[in-house]
């Protein structure tokens, strides 16, 4: 079985905001997840539902205000200083805006060569063939052309591309890569998704992919990916990604892949959307019990009122709503 990699539990965090920082926020409810070697997870959720401060806690970019997180097995507050940065480069975040996280006035070799030698990844005069190959993995050949041209040179999907590689540079063993296709163009999204596929796929890295689109979290974990549901703040639904996109269990989830877009208008005409009560995020403080989804949830009863914890569907398949059984059976179309 594969190790551990990356785990969280109990993780819940709470800004502080507003006058005198009096207003609390609850944006992570008591966030529990473990993720092994080589997997691939898409996270997805509406704006505003937690997926960032997710993705930055699991790479200590953020600290949690309860709960613990742990690489390879270690409790990150426990380690010492020469554990966690011994431990710091296997885990990476690629950012949303590939404009603003690559070094304008750098070009792509020393992009790509200064944290290898940094961190001595390899010796000095193999940096060359390392840095080629990188540019290889992440299809921004011919190598020799990319080499002293500038981030300003390329396009965003070429920039995002090349953030990828600078992440790859120090042999991470988890990629957490948060929503990486927003700010590139549509048509090159797909090729960006099938890139972190490839990576996972030939250098057995863990990702992690967060996502507002179910159709590309489909597409990134689809066959043996997995797929975590987050609104605000708390899983809704865990699982396996073939499971859920088939037979969603929690209303959320259900909501979120009948509205994606269906190329085919007549087949679009057929789709089932439900009306939901509210279309309002929900407001959470660190007092909040209830259902996230309470406000919206057409099928919420008071039991909703205190939340749920994530119960078992499956070997595969886990969701956080009391009233799942009662729903009715699953349909995208008429
Ligand atoms: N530094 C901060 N201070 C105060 N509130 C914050 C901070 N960062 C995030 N939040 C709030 O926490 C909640 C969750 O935000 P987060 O960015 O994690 O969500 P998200 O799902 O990633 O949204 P998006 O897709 O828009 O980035 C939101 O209500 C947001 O306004």
């Amino acid at each position: 079985m594969n190790s551990s990699v990356l785990e969280l539990k109990n993780v819940s965090k709470i800004y502080s905001i507003g006058l005198f920082n009096k207003v609390k926020k609850l944006a992570l409810d008591d966030v529990s997840l473990n993720i092994k070697k080589g997997e691939k997870i898409a996270i997805i959720g509406e704006s505003g539902m937690g997926k960032s401060t997710l993705a930055k806690i699991m790479c200590d970019l953020e600290t949690p205000s309860k709960g613990e997180v742990y690489w390879f097995g270690e409790n990150l507050s426990k380690l010492n200083s020469k554990e966690y940065k011994k431990m710091r480069i296997k885990v990476q975040y690629v950012h949303q805006d590939p404009y603003a996280s690559l070094h304008p006035s750098k070009d792509i070799f020393s992009i790509l060569k200064d944290p290898i030698l940094f961190n001595r990844i390899c010796e000095r005069h193999e940096v060359k063939e390392k840095v080629e190959e990188l540019l290889e993995l992440v299809g921004l050949t011919p190598t020799n052309y990319f080499l002293n041209k500038y981030p300003h040179h390329l396009s965003g999907g070429g920039r995002q591309r090349l953030a990828i590689a600078r992440a790859l540079s120090v042999n991470p063993e988890i990629l957490v890569a948060d929503e990486p296709i927003s700010m590139i163009d549509m048509s090159l999204r797909a090729s960006i998704i099938k890139l972190l596929k490839d990576i996972n796929s030939k250098l057995n890295i863990s990702i992690i992919l967060i996502l507002h689109d179910i159709g590309a979290a489909k597409y990134f974990a689809e066959g043996d990916g997995k797929l975590i549901v987050i609104y605000g703040g708390k899983i809704v639904e865990f699982g396996s990604c073939d499971e859920i996109i088939n037979n969603p269990k929690h209303p959320y989830t259900r909501v979120l892949i009948s509205s994606t877009a269906v190329p085919d208008p007549e087949l679009s005409k057929r789709k089932i959307v439900e009306e939901l009560k509210s279309y309002e995020p929900p407001k959470r403080t660190p007092e909040s019990q209830e259902c996230p989804f309470i406000h919206a949830c057409n099928y919420s009863k008071d039991i909703c009122l205190k939340g749920p914890g994530l119960e078992k569907v499956n070997d595969l398949h886990f969701v956080s709503c009391h009233r799942y059984k009662e729903l009715p059976n699953w349909k995208l179309f008429n």
